[in-house]
């Protein structure tokens, strides 16, 4: 018997970690990184990174490092040597956009351009994937495994994560049951939950759609600003409403209901854009300076969601060419695009502008 966790375990603890503040450890072969997620660095903790080495590397994505004017020697990432004086505010300045305008961060900033800069890369995908800001502190680790029995801290092999990381992850029904709705009282919504421990996601059939024929599907990504509030900064409430009132009115559909919040960046960060936004930011470009792509959702999820289901093709309620090309790359046959142009209000006009010169969307 072996309790041991595996990867996929380890990595679903270490977001819980870097979340709560703490350290976990990354390693490949006899290197190794102690790394705390920028955002819930204490200076405490900052203490103790120094206490093991007195330059902590603070890694930013490349997309923020053209915001700081920094040299991103690594190609997609810049690792930052952190001045012998600076405290946890000097991280937050590197890390958070919040503050760029007001107090423009006094520069130069030094990175670095030596060693291997793969472990940092794994961290950074890592607290991604834990919905924080992109940036980690990190400093170099000998004797990892015995430091880690010490501290009770977890340690993950970076190939491995990496792997991990990349691949997506497989979802598994948990459980399905009837939901009558306004628009039909035909209902079911199922759940499916990911094996990498992320959040959970559903689909709501309604009718019983013959499998062998394209069914009318939205995939449709969690907003809980336009969904639930009625935000007018979005089109995504009418978009989700006009969508179950189209499969209501036909009687069958697919609505897949994706918890990608905020384009896959989580509710915390959306609302950092958003305060971007009220500096005069698009939404892409609000996106850059927090150190994100455009869009960092994986349809992967909706393609395998759908096929779970037993459809195969579809008849896909979207403006957004790229999940069309993202069913298709995933095996899900798009028959038709059925146009979803609704809720535009004065708010959200020049948000839908952005979307259709930068991001390829339909008008
Ligand atoms: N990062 C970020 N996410 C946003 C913003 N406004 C809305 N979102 C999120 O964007 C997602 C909806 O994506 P959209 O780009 O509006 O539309 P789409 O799903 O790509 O395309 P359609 O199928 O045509 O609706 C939801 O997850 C929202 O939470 C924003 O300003 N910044
Ligand atoms: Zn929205």
């Amino acid at each position: 018997m072996s309790l041991l966790p595996d990867t996929n375990e380890l990595l679903a603890r270490a977001r819980g970690d870097l979340r709560m503040g703490l350290p976990v450890i990354l390693k490949k072969n006899d290197r190794a990184i102690l790394v705390v997620a920028a955002e819930t660095l204490t200076k405490g903790r900052l203490d103790d990174l120094r206490a093991l080495a007195d330059r902590p590397i603070v890694t930013i994505s490349a997309r923020r490092s053209e915001t700081l004017k920094a040299r991103a020697y690594d190609g997609d990432l810049a690792r930052i040597v952190m001045p012998r004086d600076a405290e946890t505010a000097w991280v937050r300045a590197v890390s958070d956009p919040a503050d760029d305008l007001r107090m423009p961060m006094k520069g130069p900033l030094v990175s670095e351009r030596e060693g291997p800069a793969d472990l940092h890369r794994t961290a950074l995908a890592l607290v991604k994937t834990a919905r924080l800001l992109p940036a980690t502190v990190a400093v170099p680790l000998p004797d990892a495994m015995a430091f880690a029995r010490r501290h009770a801290l977890t340690v993950i092999d970076g190939a491995e994560a990496d792997l991990h990381l990349a691949a997506a992850s497989p979802l598994h029904p948990v459980v399905s049951a009837r939901l009558p709705m306004e628009v039909s009282e035909a209902g079911r919504l199922h759940v499916f939950r990911p094996e990498d421990g992320g959040e959970e996601h559903y689909a709501i059939e309604i009718g019983r759609p013959d499998r062998t024929e394209p069914v009318l599907a939205r995939l449709h990504s969690a907003c809980f600003t336009g969904d639930l509030m009625g935000s007018l900064k979005c089109d995504c409430g009418p978009q989700l409403r006009a969508a179950l009132a189209q499969m209501g009115a036909e009687g069958a559909g697919i609505l897949l209901y994706l918890n990608q919040e905020g384009r896959g960046i989580g509710l915390a960060n959306k609302m950092r854009a958003y305060s971007l936004q009220d500096q005069g930011f698009d939404t892409v470009e609000a996106n850059h300076r927090l150190g994100f792509e455009d869009d960092e959702r994986d349809f992967r999820i909706g393609a395998s969601i759908l096929n779970s289901l037993g459809f195969s093709k579809v008849r896909l309620l979207t403006n957004n060419p790229a999940k069309i090309a993202m069913m298709e790359r995933n095996g899900i046959a798009v028959t038709e695009r059925v146009p979803l142009q609704v809720g535009e209000t004065s708010h959200n006009m020049a948000y839908l502008a952005t979307k259709a010169a930068k991001s390829g969307h339909l008008l």
